[in-house]
């Protein structure tokens, strides 16, 4: 019988992960499928891969990044260390919970070039078509630097294209004749582009949230935060504050509904990403909200309209790279048969339980610990190394304590890490007087 071939779309750290995942089999002697996967841009680690371009990239693909010149992980390291790859491995000693970014693609890409998957990524192709065909599929590419296209034939793909790239852009009354700048985040890059500036943010999302505190950090003459629910309610510093939804702009005069008003320079939209996946027809397109138990996907994973296809990390995200890593591992071991699929009816009554678990949460803890849950659940099916989710847990725990304390310090904390026990030092975070975030000068002075 002829070997079974594999698309994976994307090398970011899902895409990566179901890399690393087969890999990891064929290092214990199984016979793995015939893999590729495409990634449209000319390097591995997804929006890690950081970018300063906005609009399109350089083959003129729309530009997936969404990250910013001076992002620090917004959560603590020790909820999403790799299992079977420690950051003491990776750089030699403990560093610090809250690392910059620089760091954190380093530390994704050690993995990955330990595990010598490199050979199995085709860069600057872009997937841009998906069809169900004779009990397979047909994956058409375009290779950006030759402009050439290809159909290959498949028996699985697994969508790995991530969803914080496609923003969500609402439109208000005024919009059109502002004179300020007006950007999503999605576009944001440099805070301080807005020294001096009163800014207006939308929206109470951890972008919100960052970027807000970024500006302020850099130097922004006052933050104005829009809320539609309910504020953030942190203990803001004093040219910070939350204010009721944006009802419409007047000239540079930002106009709320509790009838206030404010003068502002600047307005950027944090009002989150929509799943887009264009490459896909309707029947093989998943719909869903941003949430934790998405629609449509047997164990967070298998897309129930078609079985043989499935996509990774598209959940609301506490965990990041350890989930997707217990995803990777359970939909290989689905495809290589160690692990059954089940039917169409009990597949649909998997992701309706877990939609009306997670409906039942009642905050942010008991969501932690739920997809913590569900990360220890398909780790437990699979080979994948177990760890102490419980120590994850914690670490994500403190970290909204120390946030509630102290919104623009709760970075200097550091936390126990669940694969070597080991105590991350504390970390002082450079900010205004210190703008070099590199890897660098991270290792030499940051941990
Ligand atoms: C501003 C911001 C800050 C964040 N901060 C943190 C943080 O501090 N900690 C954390 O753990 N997580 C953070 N995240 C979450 C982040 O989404 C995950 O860490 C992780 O990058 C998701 O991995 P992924 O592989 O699923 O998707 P992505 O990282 O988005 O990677 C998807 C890959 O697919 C490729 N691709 C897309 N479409 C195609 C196509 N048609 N053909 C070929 N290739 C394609 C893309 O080029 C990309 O390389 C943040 C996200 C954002 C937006």
């Amino acid at each position: 019988m002829s070997k079974k071939r594999i698309c994976i779309i994307g090398a970011g750290p899902s895409g990566l992960a179901q890399l690393r995942a087969f890999q990891s089999a064929a290092a214990k002697g199984a016979e793995i499928p015939d893999i590729v996967c495409y990634e449209k841009q000319s390097d591995w680690g997804g929006l890690w891969n950081y970018t300063w371009r906005t609009g399109v990239d350089e083959h003129c693909n729309p530009c997936h990044g969404s990250m910013y010149r001076y992002l620090w992980s917004n959560g603590p390291k020790e909820g999403l260390e790799f299992a079977d790859y420690s950051f003491e491995e990776h750089f030699g000693k403990p560093i610090a919970s809250y690392p910059p970014r620089a760091v954190l693609f380093d530390y994704i890409k050690g993995r990955v070039e330990k595990a010598d998957v490199r050979k199995y990524i085709k860069f600057n192709t872009v997937v841009r078509d998906v069809r169900a065909i004779d009990g397979g599929f047909e994956v058409t590419s375009r290779d950006c630097e030759d402009d050439s296209e290809t159909r290959e034939h498949f028996d699985h793909v697994i969508v790995a294209s991530g969803h914080f790239s496609f923003p969500n852009v609402p439109h208000y009354p005024g919009f059109e004749t502002f004179q300020g700048r007006i950007l999503h985040a999605h576009d944001f890059r440099e805070a301080r582009e807005f020294e001096g500036k009163d800014i207006l943010i939308l929206g109470t999302s951890y972008s919100a949230e960052d970027i807000g505190s970024q500006c302020w950090k850099y130097g922004c003459k006052s933050v104005t935060v829009a809320h539609r629910t309910a504020p953030m309610g942190y203990d803001w510093p004093e040219n910070w504050q939350e204010v009721p939804a944006l009802d419409h702009v007047d000239g540079h005069t930002a106009h709320f509904i509790d009838g206030t008003s404010k003068e502002v320079d600047a307005i950027i939209l944090c009002t989150g990403y929509r799943h887009h996946f264009p490459f896909l027809p309707d029947d093989l397109r998943l719909k869903t909200a941003n949430r934790l138990a998405a629609n449509d996907l047997y164990k967070g994973v298998v897309y129930t309209g078609n079985p043989d296809m499935f996509y990774l990390g598209m959940q609301d995200q506490w965990y990041t790279f350890n989930m997707f890593d217990a995803q990777a591992w359970w939909v290989r071991d689905a495809i290589m048969g160690l692990i059954d699929i089940p039917g169409a009816a009990e597949m649909e009554a998997d992701w309706k339980r877990r939609q009306a678990e997670e409906d039942a949460l009642e905050d942010d803890y008991a969501c932690i610990k739920y997809q913590g849950g569900y990360t220890a659940e398909l780790i437990e099916e699979t080979d994948y190394p177990s760890f102490d989710i419980e120590a994850s847990n914690d670490a994500f725990f403190k970290w909204k304590k120390h946030k509630k304390q102290a919104i623009m310090e709760f970075r200097n904390h550091g936390y126990v890490s669940p694969m070597t026990g080991t105590m991350a030092p504390a970390h002082h975070t450079p900010w205004a007087d210190a703008l070099d975030d590199s890897l660098e000068s991270y290792l030499q002075t940051g941990s």
